[in-house]
């Protein structure tokens, strides 16, 4: 009786997963809300062995990629065998059986019979560049630094890590410079992780989708092209100076990148948009924009420092001027798990960490400022647009 009732169980959420919604975002929900009743559903041996191993998931990955095993698979029309991976990737059979034996259990491939393997739909996510890339970057640099973190935080007596001068990156690494200075040093762990970046956000909404910059930012006086309306202010190549002038190819008035001289040098081609360098440490030399726009700027900094930048801005804004803060804002409760481990990330790198609104509002005391509102466009990560004026 209770075999019957379980295997109807199963015939029930099989029909749910053939029945699953094409549209990511129904998609997601659903995928949550079973990965939730996945682990309601664990036993304790599941438990132990699932959260014990954690680690090796990763690494055999790497050997994967390094192995070029995904790719293999994902562009064969057809199952392949040990002979044919062992010629196409020149490892040894019993090594590889080990391996992709690994991988079929956690669904990585698709084990179609005894030593017959193909691509499962994992497969063909991790074989994109970008994402192997990631795979990459988070074993070599991230995976230490967490490696590292329960003792640093024992050595420092479970205080909240704040400088980044002293972070478990730079304990893992036996490094005395922060972590974004020593990458730019290391090209092969520079490449992964701009890969990474790249693709972290893919198929997320972007702020122009849910905050409408021209009704927001363009409405009340005249705008003429003098008027400067968007300073990215350490905006990095370009990408959101790129995003705005696509969304709004009207618009009147300057869109200015602003970062430090040898990321201005890289920048995108960007044409309509001014490309500044400009230490943001310094006094902000565009005077009255409607908008200075900072991304992911503040969450690599503790409070003081991050007040001390907004500062420069405060004495630059006339009335018109807002201060647009693109970053997460992360909720008083139910955080995703992508949420809280970008947190860790941030951590565990930087000393520094993502917000909640209360947090915001902290920082923005320090500086003079308050929160107009907060438009969310990203409601997995909580990115959000928080408008930003003087007190
Ligand atoms: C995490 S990245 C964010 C880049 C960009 N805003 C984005 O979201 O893609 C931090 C940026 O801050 C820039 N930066 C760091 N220190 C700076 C400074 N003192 N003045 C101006 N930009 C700075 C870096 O060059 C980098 O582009």
């Amino acid at each position: 009786m209770a075999t019957t009732n379980v295997e109807t169980q199963i015939a029930q959420l099989q029909s749910i997963l053939q029945n699953a919604p094409k549209d990511p975002a129904s998609r997601q929900k659903l995928y949550d809300a079973v990965s939730d009743m996945a682990l309601k559903l664990e036993g304790s041996g599941d438990t132990m062995q699932r959260v014990c191993y954690l680690p090796l998931q990763l690494s055999v990955a790497n050997i994967a990629v390094d192995l070029g095993l995904f790719d293999i698979l994902a562009n064969s029309t057809s199952p392949l065998g040990l002979d044919d991976l062992q010629k196409k990737t020149g490892a040894d059979q019993v090594l590889l059986r080990r391996v992709l034996r690994y991988l079929a259990s956690v669904n990585m491939v698709e084990e179609t019979g005894a030593d017959t393997f193909k691509a499962s739909n994992i497969t063909q996510t991790l074989s994109r560049p970008l994402i192997a890339a990631g795979l990459r970057h988070n074993f070599n640099m991230c995976a230490p630094a967490f490696q590292e973190l329960p003792k640093f935080l024992k050595d420092t007596k479970y205080q909240n890590p704040y400088d980044v001068m002293n972070s478990p990156f730079q304990r893992a690494f036996q490094i005395d410079e922060p972590p974004f200075l020593w990458v730019l040093k290391h090209p092969y762990h520079l490449e992964n992780a701009n890969k990474w970046m790249s693709v972290q956000r893919e198929g997320s909404n972007e702020w122009p989708d849910a905050f409408n910059f021209e009704a927001e930012c363009c409405a009340g006086s005249k705008i003429t092209p003098e008027t400067p309306v968007f300073v990215d202010v350490g905006g990095g190549i370009g990408h959101q100076c790129q995003l705005l002038k696509d969304r709004y190819p009207n618009i009147q008035g300057r869109v200015i990148l602003q970062d430090q001289p040898p990321m201005v040098a890289q920048a995108l081609p960007l044409p309509g948009v001014e490309k500044m360098a400009h230490d943001f440490w310094t006094p902000e030399p565009v005077k009255g924009a409607r908008a200075y726009y900072m991304r992911n700027i503040l969450h690599d900094y503790p409070d003081e420092a991050g007040a001390k930048i907004l500062r420069q801005l405060v004495d630059a804004m006339d009335k018109d001027s807002v201060i647009l803060i693109d970053e997460m804002v992360l909720p008083t409760t139910g955080t995703h798990w992508r949420a809280a481990q970008l947190d860790f990330t941030m951590m565990s790198a930087m000393a520094a960490m993502e917000r909640t609104e209360q947090q915001w509002k902290e920082l923005l005391d320090k500086a003079g400022l308050k929160i107009k509102k907060v438009v969310v466009y990203n409601e997995q990560l909580r990115d959000s647009i928080i408008v930003v004026v003087p007190k």
